[in-house]
């Protein structure tokens, strides 16, 4: 279904509820340029550290769709997990998993209190960006303490620039390609207002640093366009 949550007026701020859960799929390419490169890079990269039988979690899994390509791409069987606390998005996700005869357990869980332990691949596709600022970094130590040694994350989110220039050619940017991507003036304004301190980005340089912290031993980026991007993190 086509996004069109934006058109009237809105008066709250983002939810992930029924009104965005139906249309979400839709959403999500329209509005992460590089939507699918990005969960292609995520399977193909998580793909290379897994062996059968490892587990896999997805933390705010929404629909499930990163972890039905990656069980349709694996060559062997692998435990998969996914995680969320939106159940109109979970709804859509069993639906979708029964349809393509995807495997994957999914749990109506708050990220701050599910268990993930003996992970050996964490991925956590434009979900931290919605967790505050002390928590996130809180999840982090916890996804960390989660992963067996040698473990992977991989996650992506939306950015920003640490130059105030440049910062705002960003935004214009982006919003160029929401244009393109057939979203209105009136549509890209009222959602940046429902999204105002909901969704918090960081730059890329305090994402790393905040996987550091967190203990892991190596962090890089995969992937980035201009205000999205895709990292992997190494435990070892
Ligand atoms: N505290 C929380 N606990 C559990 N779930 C949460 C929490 N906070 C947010 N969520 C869930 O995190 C998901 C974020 S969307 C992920 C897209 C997907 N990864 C994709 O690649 O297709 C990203 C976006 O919409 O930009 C939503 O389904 C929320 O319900
Ligand atoms: O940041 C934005 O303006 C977005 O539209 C990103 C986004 C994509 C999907 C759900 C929530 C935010």
């Amino acid at each position: 279904m086509t996004d069109k949550v934006f058109e009237k007026t809105i008066t709250k701020q983002f939810e992930f509820d029924e009104d965005v859960a139906s249309v979400f799929d839709d959403m999500l390419s329209r509005s992460i340029p590089f939507y699918k490169e990005m969960q292609r890079l995520t399977i193909n990269f998580g793909l290379k550290f897994l062996k059968e039988s490892d587990k896999v979690y997805d933390l705010g899994c929404s629909t499930a769709s990163t972890l039905i390509e990656l069980s349709k791409h694996s060559p062997f069987p692998l435990e998969l997990i996914g995680i969320d606390n939106s159940e109109a998005m979970l709804q859509r996700a069993r639906k979708k998993c029964k349809a393509f005869g995807v495997e994957v357990k999914l749990l109506n869980e708050d990220l701050h209190k599910a268990n993930y332990d003996d992970a050996k691949l964490i991925i956590s596709n434009y979900t931290l960006q919605f967790i505050r600022p002390l928590q996130r970094e809180k999840l982090v130590k916890k996804i960390y303490n989660s992963l067996q040694k040698d473990g992977i994350f991989i996650f992506c989110e939306k950015v920003i620039s640490s130059d105030k220039v440049l910062g705002k050619q960003y935004i214009d940017e982006y919003y160029e390609f929401k244009k393109r991507q057939g979203y209105s003036e009136f549509e890209i304004s009222q959602k940046r207002e429902a999204l105002e301190n909901v969704l918090i980005p960081y730059t890329e340089e305090e994402n790393k640093n905040m996987i550091l912290d967190a203990g892991f031993s190596h962090c890089e980026t995969l992937f980035k366009w201009v205000n999205f991007a895709t990292f992997i993190a190494i435990k070892k």
